[in-house]
Parts: structure tokens; sequence; C-alpha cells
């Protein structure tokens, strides 16, 4: 049942429905209780790196440029150019049609590229054009596509539809590995985002990811709890491991760290590598770059001495 690329209309809902409620209050609780874990310093310099080597650069913006692209990946190639133990990131995460520049800038040094496709951030659009961008992503060079679900589709019940793009995506994809994005500030309640987690993971997806970035609440650590313990959970069922990716909002090292700490105790330490664990972010960056000197050298250097993410 680690992938179930055939189900029926009845046999989705009733499995779905089937899942055990999410309870809210306990995940908030404990949601809220995990971020104010303290780590020692010399583990604080190593959850930074880890971090950082975590993060998929991201720019979605539809004034993105090839220019801005080109320094966005070698930034994320050699986040301080002053310091060569600084980690390099996982991925650089852009459009489609920026696919091509990135996996350009970033060849050969073995950070990815991840592509937001299937007519993000709505994913509202025929079958065929999302799989035409997912084709045209992953032609361009993109190690991995970054795919929304249709949340009208989920919210009308029609589970079928949303795990039929997902298994046809994951098709589209060949070699790239499929994240599928669920926006979780639509899905209303945790019981549905634990469904979505179940219905993505069973169609195939690579990894389940939170967010577009562009609806508030984007990333929040209680709804990123309900989708590690679906990870953990399906993987307890399957014997097939899925990944994780909060995305949206974060922007500071302790909110890093936090999500560090709710994935260690959450689905456990198996999910603690770039692998199984990404932060997807447009501007955190910095952040741990400042932080990381800081720790190293006692100094506090302002967001003037790295580079704009
Ligand atoms: O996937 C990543 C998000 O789009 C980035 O959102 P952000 O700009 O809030 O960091």
């Amino acid at each position: 049942m680690a992938t179930e690329t055939r189900t029926s209309a009845g046999e989705l809902r009733a499995f779905l429905h089937g899942l055990p409620g999410v309870d809210q209050v306990g995940a908030d609780e404990r949601a809220a209780r995990l971020a104010t874990r303290s780590i020692k310093t010399s583990a604080k310099a190593e959850a930074i790196d880890l971090a950082i080597s975590m993060v998929d650069l991201t720019t979605l913006e539809g004034a993105d440029t090839p220019g801005k692209v080109r320094a966005l990946c070698a930034k994320g190639v050699r986040p301080d150019p002053a310091d060569p133990g600084v980690p390099k990131v996982a991925a650089i995460c852009v459009y489609p049609d920026l696919a091509g520049v990135a996996a350009e800038a970033v060849r050969g040094t073995g950070v990815g590229v991840a592509s937001v496709a299937t007519a993000f951030p709505s994913g509202r659009a025929p079958l065929e054009a999302k799989l035409a961008d997912t084709r045209a992503a992953v032609a361009a060079g993109a190690t991995e596509i970054d795919m929304v679900i249709d949340r009208g589709a989920f919210l009308a019940g029609d589970y079928l539809k949303v795990h039929e793009e997902i298994v046809a995506t994951r098709q589209a994809c060949g070699d790239a590995h499929l994240k599928v994005i669920f926006e979780t500030g639509e899905l209303a309640t945790y019981d549905n985002v634990r469904r979505a987690s179940w219905l993505a993971m069973r169609a195939g997806a690579d990894f389940i990811k939170t967010s577009t970035g562009k609806v508030a609440p984007a990333a929040t650590l209680p709804v990123t709890l309900v989708m590690l313990e679906a990870v953990r959970d399906f993987r307890d069922a399957t014997g097939r491991q899925v990944g994780v990716k909060p995305a949206g909002g974060i922007r500071t090292t302790k909110d890093a760290i936090r999500y560090l700490v709710l994935v260690n105790e959450t689905a456990g330490p198996d999910w603690l590598t770039p692998r199984w664990f990404r932060l997807g972010a447009s501007s955190l960056l910095n952040d741990l770059l400042m932080q990381r000197r800081k720790l190293a050298t006692g100094v506090y250097s302002g967001p003037d001495h790295f580079t704009k993410d």
C-alpha cells in the first residue's frame, strides 16, 4: 500500500475519513511546549549548519529575472564567501521558466533545483496544462518538483481528483522528486491536514509541503507536527519514508531550530537530514549566517555583511 496508484472514490473517502481525528488542543500544546526547548551552544552551532543545509532557497516573484536567480544560486552554493566552512543549501526553488537558468548556475555543485509547477500557487488549471508545466520544468533541469494540490477539489470532497493529479504528476516527474504542497492555510482543520498527508503519500509523494508562501497562515509548528506524525505513521505502516517541508514565513534562526526540535521529537532523527526535511524560505538564510558568525566570533555582524537572500 506504499503507493496506491489505483483506488476508487469510495475506498479513498472511507480510508481518509477512517483516520483518527487530530486532537487539536493537544497538537497546539505539544508544539508550543517543544518551541520552548532551549539547546546548548555547541548543539546550536550544529543545528544552524544543519538548518542551512536544509534550506530550499526560494524566489517566487513575478519580477524574478535570470540575473536574480543566478545571484541566488551563487548564494546557495556558497552562502558566505568569507567562510568556506558554511554548508551549501539543499536546493534553489524557482518558477518553471527559470529552472533552466538555475540548473545551469548550480551544475556540478550538488545543489538541487526545485521548481514549483501545476499552476502554482492556485493549482487551478486543466490537468494537461499542469502536466506540461511539470514536464517543462524537468526538461529544463529541475531535480525536484513542488506541485500544489487543487484545494477546491479537496475541500469539496473530490479526493479522487486530487489523488489522480498527484499520480499523474509523479509520473511526469520521471527521476525528479515530487513535493506535494497542501496550502494548509486553506485546509481549515488539522483533520484535513492529516487526510491530505495520507492522500499525497498514498499517491506517491516523495515529500509533503505545507504552503506556497502566498497564503497566510503559511507554515506553523502545529501543522508541521501533524504532518510529521503522518510521515512517521506512514513509514511504520508501509516501510516507505516520505520527507516534510514547512515553507512560508520562516525567517529566523529561532524558528528554524524550533522546527528541527519538532522533527527530532515527532518523526525522529531519521528525518534530520536534507534528504528528508527541508525549510522552504526566501529570507531565512541571512539570519542563519548572522547567528552562525555571532556564535563563532562573539560579534554580531548585521545584515550588511551578507548579500541579500
Ligand atoms: O516555498 C517557499 C516559500 O514560497 C517561501 O516563502 P517566504 O517568502 O515566506 O519565505
